[in-house]
C-alpha cells in the first residue's frame, strides 16, 4: 500500500460515500458503462448528478445501492462495502419500483405502509403524508402514476436514512409537491447530517429548494466535472446543465464524425444498449 493509498483509506472512513477507480460493464464485449469513477462525498452533502441520457447516472446509483455485484471494487457507504457488508440507513429510490406488479395490486395504502413498518416512524410518516398529500385510503391499483410515486417516496423516506440515493423519482410529481419534498429533504439533511446523491433532469428551483452542496457532470460513463462545491459561477444550475449537455452532444457528434462509435450512439442497423434494454423489458409500453 502506498502512502497515498493509506491516506485515502484513512480519510475514506470519514466519508459517507467513497468510490475508487470504479469501472463497470453491463455485458461482455460492450464498452464500459462507467469508467474510472472516483467519488468521495462527506456526510451532510447534497450532490446533484448532471448528465445526458445514458451518461451512467442510474448505473452509478444502482451500484451504490448494492443492486449489482462488482468484484474487486472499492465502493463504500459509511465505510462499509455496499454489496458484501450492506450498510444500514441507505435508501434507494428509483423509477423501476412503479413497474413492479405488486405495487399495482389492490392494496390499501395504509396497509401497505404498515407492512413495511411505517408505524415505527409515525412522526416522520405523518409529516410526509402531509407534504406528499397522500390519502391512506387510496388503493394502489386505482391511483395515478404521480400518486403512486408519492406513496413510494413516503415509504422510502419514513425511516431516518443516512444516505439517500435518488434516481429521478420526482419527475412525475406536480411542482408544488416536488418543491415541498425537496425542502423537506434539505432540512432533513441539515438537521441530521444525512447525505443525498440525486440524479435528475429537472433543475428548475433546485438551488432554492434542495440547496445542493455539490454538482457532478457525467459524460459517457466518466466524471467530466468532478464533484464541485455549488454554486461555482454566477449561472443558474439550469443554464450550467444546459451548457454541459450541449458540450456533451458536440463531443459525441465529433467522435462519431471521426468514425468512433460513442457508447450509446445510434448507428443504422446497430442496436444501442439502451434500445436493447428497453425492448427486452418492454418498459416503453
Ligand atoms: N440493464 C442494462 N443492460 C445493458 N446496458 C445497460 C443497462 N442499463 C444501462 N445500460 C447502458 O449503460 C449506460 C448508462 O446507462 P444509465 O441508465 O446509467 O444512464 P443514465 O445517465 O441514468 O441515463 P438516463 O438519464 O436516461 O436515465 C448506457 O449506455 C446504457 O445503454
Amino acid at each position: 500500500m502506498t502512502l497515498n493509498d493509506h491516506v485515502r483509506v484513512v480519510s475514506d472512513t470519514a466519508m459517507a460515500i467513497a468510490i475508487q477507480d470504479l469501472t463497470f460493464y453491463h455485458g461482455t464485449n460492450t464498452a464500459p458503462s462507467l469508467s474510472n469513477i472516483s467519488l468521495r462525498l462527506p456526510p451532510g452533502s447534497r450532490t446533484i448528478l448532471v448528465g445526458a441520457n445514458g451518461a451512467g447516472k442510474s448505473t452509478l446509483l444502482q451500484l451504490l445501492a448494492g443492486k449489482r455485484l462488482i468484484k474487486n471494487a472499492h465502493v463504500r457507504i459509511n465505510d462499509r462495502d455496499v454489496f458484501w457488508d450492506s450498510p444500514p440507513g441507505v435508501s434507494f429510490l428509483g423509477t423501476e419500483w412503479a413497474m413492479n406488479p405488486v405495487v399495482r395490486g389492490d392494496i390499501v395504502v395504509s396497509a401497505f405502509f404498515d407492512s413495511v413498518g411505517g408505524y415505527r416512524h409515525k412522526e416522520r410518516r405523518d409529516k410526509l403524508l402531509d407534504i406528499l398529500d397522500i390519502d391512506l385510503d387510496w388503493h394502489m391499483h386505482a391511483i395515478s402514476d404521480g400518486e403512486r410515486r408519492r406513496v413510494q417516496l413516503c415509504m422510502g423516506l419514513m425511516a431516518p436514512w443516512q444516505v439517500l440515493l435518488l434516481d429521478e423519482v420526482t419527475v412525475d410529481l406536480d411542482v408544488l409537491v416536488r418543491n415541498e419534498l425537496l425542502i423537506f429533504l434539505r432540512d432533513d439533511s441539515l438537521a441530521r447530517g444525512a447525505t443525498i446523491l440525486y440524479a435528475t433532469h429537472i433543475y428548475d428551483g433546485l438551488t432554492d429548494s434542495l440547496s445542493p452542496t455539490h454538482v457532478v457532470h457525467m459524460r459517457l460513463g466518466s466524471f467530466f466535472t468532478e464533484p464541485t462545491p455549488w454554486p461555482f459561477n454566477n449561472t443558474s444550475l439550469y443554464h450550467t446543465a444546459l451548457q454541459w449537455l450541449k458540450e456533451d452532444r458536440d463531443h459525441r457528434l465529433e467522435l462519431e464524425k471521426r468514425g468512433r462509435k460513442a457508447r450509446g450512439a445510434r448507428r443504422d442497423g446497430v442496436t444501442t444498449h439502451s434500445e436493447t434494454f428497453y425492448k427486452k423489458y418492454d418498459y416503453a409500453h
